[in-house]
């Protein structure tokens, strides 16, 4: 039996059309069932919020998951092997801020975010020590209300940004969705991971084609 962790909301249903294509399409209540069998009697899905797929594939309590690029740089994805790029929810990692924001000469910059590590490690990249608030949501509130000067988050259309007043003033990232495999079972359960990342490999160059 292999177990594949699956990212709950947006990544799911954009997931579902390719796990339809190889055969894996859930065959169970997917907004309540927390672990749920697949059309494949082989092939079992975790349903897990986001954050928490890499640590589950990590541990080995999901052989294989579908997880944003955002979250893994988070994360930290040295632990996991990420053969493939899926191609879905495609984003961007942005710095964005109000229009005309100047860096600071008497303090630090604060910096709201919901990924303390990536911004961390972004601002120290160019010697810039920052402060950062970390935050779960609705990021662009803070700098509208003066708790950061600056926020790290996602940006897709550029809509959210534009309703609230902010503009995008540096790119860090290009973001989309990767299946991960975890080491150990890459080894251990090795002919029957290949056959689904061929799977995968295989629908994603025709969603794509
Ligand atoms: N506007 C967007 N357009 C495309 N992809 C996005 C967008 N926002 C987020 N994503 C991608 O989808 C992933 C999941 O986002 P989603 O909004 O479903 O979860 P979340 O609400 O951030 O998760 P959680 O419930 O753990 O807070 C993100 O990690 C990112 O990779
Ligand atoms: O550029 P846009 O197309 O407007 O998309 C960007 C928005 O999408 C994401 O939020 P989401 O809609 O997932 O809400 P949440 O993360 O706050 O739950 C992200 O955090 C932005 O707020």
């Amino acid at each position: 039996m292999l177990t594949l962790a699956l990212s709950k909301g947006r990544i799911l249903e954009e997931t579902l059309p390719t796990l339809q294509a190889i055969g894996l399409q859930p065959a169970g209540d997917i907004d309540r069932l927390l672990r749920v069998p697949s059309r494949h009697p082989e092939v079992q899905h975790l349903i897990i919020r986001p954050t928490d797929v890499p640590t589950y594939v990590e541990y080995g309590a999901a052989d294989f998951g579908i997880v944003g690029k955002d979250i893994l740089m988070e994360h930290g994805s040295g632990s996991l092997y990420e053969p493939l790029d899926l191609g879905i929810a495609q984003c961007r990692l942005m710095v964005a801020g109000l229009p005309g924001t100047k860096p600071l000469r008497h303090r630090r910059l604060r910096v709201a975010t919901k990924y303390p590590e990536i911004t961390r490690r972004y601002f120290a990249q160019q010697g810039k020590q920052v402060e950062i608030i970390k935050l779960y949501g609705s990021m662009e509130l803070a700098p509208l209300v003066e708790l950061a000067d600056v926020i790290v988050d996602l940006v897709a259309t550029g809509k959210t940004l534009k309703a609230n007043g902010l503009v995008v003033l540096e790119h860090i990232a290009d973001v989309s969705s990767r299946l991960v495999v975890n080491k150990a079972a890459m080894k251990t359960k090795h002919a029957a991971l290949r056959y689904w990342l061929d799977r995968f490999r295989e629908a994603t160059e025709t969603a794509h084609a």
